[in-house]
This record gives structure tokens, sequence and C-alpha cells, in this order.
């Protein structure tokens, strides 16, 4: 990486987030790597701009490139603040997960469509604080139509050993310990598909940002719930490696199809435009508000409110 210029003069708009097992994109053209710095530090990684004919995609890995950042450390506000400035508006996020279904088999992709927070409020999970108060809207946390087109690229993979279920929730837990029994069959009660410790704040922290957000997920045991053998790294690894062609491929074929123009309003995420910037202008009203935050919210609306 250390070779390639740290600067990019288009605009890029769809990104991926690489997860556990997932720190590389192979088969795309790396062009650039950025390192920004954001009023909120610096991503987990270099941001990689890697083209794919012709289309710029940045690629960024959640737990850094040596996976040296915990689930509760990794810099999810630099990560989605500086992905927005770079211009990206679509974010494929991708995650290793436990299975809380028998149904969902190790290597099953799994597009949720739900999150149940069990984090314990220790990760910072807002854009808007210290004298800029925001609530956005988070009802449905994923995004309907980039989960319909990874399902046309699931189908078109099927009998190739890709395996997806459509629609789900994930429990989003703290970590980064794995869960009690009594935790895991806790939430099997509660409806839960999959489990992981990446998508909060990671998809909420997208929402405020205006970007459309849709995690893939490829499950890689049945946590502990299950009788077969209880969850470990080692296991999780295992399954990634098994998989990770698929994975790679899966998220390839998602890319290839978002490039079409069809697509582009949902990319650009026309829906979320302005939704946020609404919402922060109508709530604290200027007198109240610190110029500090106010700064901090216009790296990623720049001149939000007029200044
Ligand atoms: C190594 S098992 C736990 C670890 O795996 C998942 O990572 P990611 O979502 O980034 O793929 C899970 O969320 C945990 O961070
Ligand atoms: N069982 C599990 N619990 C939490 N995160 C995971 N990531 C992969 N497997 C997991």
């Amino acid at each position: 990486m250390g070779s390639l210029p740290d600067q990019f003069d288009r605009p890029v708009h769809i990104a991926v987030i690489g997860g556990t097992g997932l720190t590389q994109m192979a088969g795309y053209t790396p062009v650039a790597a950025l390192n920004p710095v954001t009023p909120w530090g610096v991503p987990s990684s270099p941001i990689q701009i890697l083209e794919h004919n012709g289309v710029p995609i940045a690629f960024l890995a959640r737990h850094g490139v040596h996976h040296q950042h915990a689930p509760h450390e990794i810099p999810v506000r630099a990560n989605i603040a500086a992905l927005r400035a770079i211009g990206v508006r679509t974010i494929i996020a991708f995650s290793a997960v436990g299975s809380l279904q028998e149904e969902i088999r190790p290597m099953d992709f799994v597009v949720p469509d739900q999150i149940i927070d069990r984090t314990k409020g220790i990760r910072p999970f807002t854009f808007f604080e210290g004298g800029i108060v925001g609530h956005v809207g988070f009802a449905d946390p994923f995004d309907a139509k980039v989960a319909a087109v990874v399902q046309k690229c699931a189908s078109a993979m099927e009998g190739e050993g890709v395996t997806l279920h459509q629609g789900g929730t994930v429990i989003c837990m703290e970590g980064p310990q794995f869960s009690t029994r009594a935790e895991s069959n806790m939430y099997r009660s509660w409806g839960g598909s999959v489990i992981n410790m990446s998508a909060l704040p990671e998809a909420k922290l997208a929402r405020e940002a205006e970007l459309t957000y849709q995690m893939i997920c490829m499950a890689t045991d049945y946590d502990c719930w299950h009788d077969s053998e209880d969850v470990d790294v080692a296991m999780v690894m295992k399954y990634m490696a098994a998989n990770g062609a698929n994975a790679k491929r899966l998220v390839g074929a998602v890319l290839d199809e978002l490039a079409k123009q069809e697509h582009s309003d949902m990319v650009m995420a026309k829906h979320w435009e302005g939704t946020t910037v609404a919402g922060l202008k109508f709530m604290t009203k200027p007198e109240g508000r610190n110029p500090e935050a106010v700064k901090r919210v216009e790296y990623l609306f720049p001149g939000c409110f007029g200044s």
C-alpha cells in the first residue's frame, strides 16, 4: 500500500467495509490509499481506492489491516465520516456472524433487515453531541433496495456454494468475549437470526450521515446454543478462509450490479439526502450551538448551517 498515491481526484460513491477475514478485495486494482484525518480521528485503516471496470470503489478494513482494533475500539465515527467526505453514499458492510438458527448453516450468507442492540453504551454512537442535537429515524436500519440487489446476485450463484437467507435480525453484542449459553438461548427466544459485534454503531452512524447502508453477513459458527462445537476464533477464521472466495465473489457481483446506471439514485442515497440536516437545523437553536460541534458536523455536511 506504501507505494500508492495518497490522493484520488474523483469522487468515490460506493464503499465496502471488510470485516473479520475480509481485509482485502482480491481481483481489484488498487489505485490509491488515502489517509484522511477527520474531527473524530483517523479511520481503522487507510482507505484503499480500487478500480473495477473503470468504477472506483473504496475499501476499508474495519478492524485494521492487521486486525488490531477490537470491536469496541473501532473508530467508527472516523470510518463513516471519512467515507462520506470522499464522496461515498453507499456502504456494503461485510460481517462474520454466529448463527442463531438451525437453518442458517456455517458458510451461508444472510442479508439482515433488523438489528437488536446489545452493545453496552461504551462505544461512541453519534455525531451529534456537545452542543448540536440530532435525532434520526432508525426503524429500518438497512436498505431494502440494496438487499434486493444482493439477493439477485446470490440467486445467480446458487449451486456454486452460495446459499443466501433474505431478511433476519442481527443481534449486535458488545464482546469481545462471546456470549454465554443463557444469552445465546435468550437471543434465539427474541427471534435473533445471527449475532456479531460490529453492526452497531456502524449502521446508526451511516444513517446519521445520510448514507445507504447494507450489511452482508456470513455465518461462521452456531455460537454456543447448538449441540455442535461452541464458537471460538479458530472456527470463525476457518470458515472465513473456506468461504472467503465466495464472499469476495458475492461482494464483487453486488458492486458490478450497483455500478449500473439504473441504480444511481439509490447509490447516491437520494432517498436520505437532507433528512438528517433538516432535523439538525430544527433541533438546536443557533444561540445554543457550540461552534466546535458545528465545525465537526460541517465536516459531514459542508455548509449545512449556512456558515
Ligand atoms: C473473530 S469472531 C468475532 C468478530 O467477528 C466479527 O467481525 P466482523 O463483524 O468485523 O466481521 C464480529 O462482529 C466480531 O468482531
Ligand atoms: N458467535 C459469534 N458471536 C459474536 N460475533 C461473532 N462473529 C462470528 N461468530 C460470532
